[in-house]
């Protein structure tokens, strides 16, 4: 990307805006950082890139809402470690980017400041995808090289997906999450949307860091012998878990996976079909550990320390909670009583600790599916695994908004269906990528890789190009 259709781009940013609502916050200084650093010499790794941050990540030059009326002014004082390793490296901010509030939501219309609109159907308003609607958005319309967003049980990978991008969510403590509003930390994992596979290494090389402010970063220790496992192959095993073939999947996403299959055919891989039972089982394991880690996490914005300070006398009728926390949305709000209730002493051993038996229960298998050492869980490999996995990303093409909003009205556990894809990988902290397979289509496949394999994955899916 040369300075000058950097420059270009930065005006474009305003129509870009008004047209799919990207952004909850652009960066007034961004031409004269990127003037700035244009002239500094030696050239750094990023330098000329533009990018667009998730607004659950802070930055000390502006808000960091998560997009919820709860947090709408809040000025974080500090950055969060990747923005300082982002900054060092020449990228520049143009923004922050848009999200389903605190990050709970898989269509991108669950915020305080609006709803994205999908950039590839620019003349109907097309569901994004969530949590990071404003990240994909922001990279779809061209308004930036690449974006930082955060995937939890998917919130990368499905509006990659619905927009034709990569979404890479690299593997659990690989990048630093301090400054990141936490939603759900066993599974929360900053990952990177672009259209181009090799801008996401250049930034994952960046980012790719221990962290001592982050107490889930991997230790350089770990990272050490994960480098020794990793040495790329011309070939690779590839397993396609059953349980994640699904019946009545749209002809359009058929055919991409086909296409993907025969592709890394071509290349010499060898598909397998394995079978990983406790996939099965995800949704539930992830929509019972996540809300109560969220409970948890969400207790902090109570008005007094942090939070939407609520000073008109208490006049709503609003029974469960507080006027400065009945600013939460709705989502939220029922993710909140959800999760509480998962943790109170009745239901406890029967939900939380049944789905944390049932998450070990997933990581074995995986383990067990994998050729490598799991440097975390101390499982030595199986000779007669494979070495990674490949399935679909999402259950449908993008919706259309009305459709979509009308179907979660309905039923708002409808929306959860849709992490059906993405949320093994999750709680098991593996690294996986939504591969666009078929150009400006929304086609998307889902790589997955063994726990920090997270470069070859990455080589794996640019053969898919
Ligand atoms: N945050 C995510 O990864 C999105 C997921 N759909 C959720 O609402 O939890």
């Amino acid at each position: 990307m040369s300075f000058k259709s950097a420059i270009s781009r930065l005006e474009k940013l305003p129509l870009i805006q008004k047209q799919y609502n990207a952004f909850t916050h652009l960066n007034p200084n961004c031409k004269e950082l990127l003037i700035k650093d244009v002239s500094s010499s030696p050239k750094k790794s990023l330098t000329n890139l533009l990018y667009g941050i998730k607004d659950n990540i802070a930055t000390s030059d502006m808000p960091t809402s998560c997009g919820s009326k709860v947090l709408h002014n809040y000025q974080s004082p500090f950055d969060a470690t990747i923005v300082e390793l982002l900054e060092s490296a020449g990228a520049i901010s143009v923004g922050k980017t848009n999200l389903d509030e605190f990050g709970m939501g898989s269509g991108g219309l669950f915020s305080h400041f609006g709803p994205t609109k999908n950039p590839l159907f620019p003349f109907q308003d097309t569901v994004v995808g969530g949590s990071s609607s404003g990240s994909a958005a922001a990279v779809a319309a061209d308004a930036v090289d690449f974006s930082i967003g955060t995937d939890t049980g998917g919130s990368v990978r499905l509006p990659a997906a619905y927009t034709s991008l990569f979404g890479f969510k690299p593997s659990y403590g690989r990048i630093s999450r301090f400054g990141v509003i936490a939603y759900a930390q066993s599974m929360d994992t900053v990952g990177i949307f672009s259209k181009n596979v090799s801008i996401i290494k250049s930034v994952f090389d960046v980012l790719d860091k221990h962290d001592k402010k982050d107490p889930t970063s991997l230790s350089e220790n770990l990272r050490g012998k994960l480098r020794q496992l990793s040495s790329p192959q011309s070939s690779y095993k590839i397993g396609i878990p059953q349980e994640l073939l699904q019946d009545n999947m749209p002809l359009e996403l058929q055919d991409g996976f086909l296409l993907a299959l025969e592709k890394l055919e071509a290349n010499g891989h060898e598909i397998y079909g394995v079978s990983i039972p406790q996939m099965v089982n995800s949704l539930p394991i992830y929509y019972t550990l996540a809300p109560a880690e969220a409970a948890s996490n969400l207790a902090r914005f109570d008005g007094l320390r942090y939070g939407y300070r609520d000073d008109v006398a208490d006049s709503r009728d609003d029974t469960l909670f507080a006027p400065t926390r009945s600013a939460f949305g709705d989502e939220v709000k029922s993710r909140i009583v959800l999760g509480n209730y998962n943790l109170c002493s009745e239901s406890f051993n029967n939900h939380y600790i049944k789905a944390q038996r049932l998450r070990v229960d997933l990581i074995n298998e995986f383990d067990n599916t994998f050729t490598h050492p799991n440097i975390l869980t101390g499982f030595p490999g199986n000779q007669n695994g494979v070495d990674f996995l490949i399935s679909f990303s999402s259950i449908n093409l993008p919706p259309a908004m009305s459709d979509y909003d009308s179907d979660c009205t309905s039923n708002p556990t409808n929306s959860y269906v849709n992490d059906v894809f993405t949320t093994p990988m999750s709680l098991a902290g593996l690294p996986a990528i939504n591969v666009p397979v078929m150009a400006s289509n929304p086609i998307g496949i889902q790589l997955v890789g063994q726990y920090g394999d997270d470069s070859r994955l990455l080589d794996l899916a640019a053969e898919l190009l």
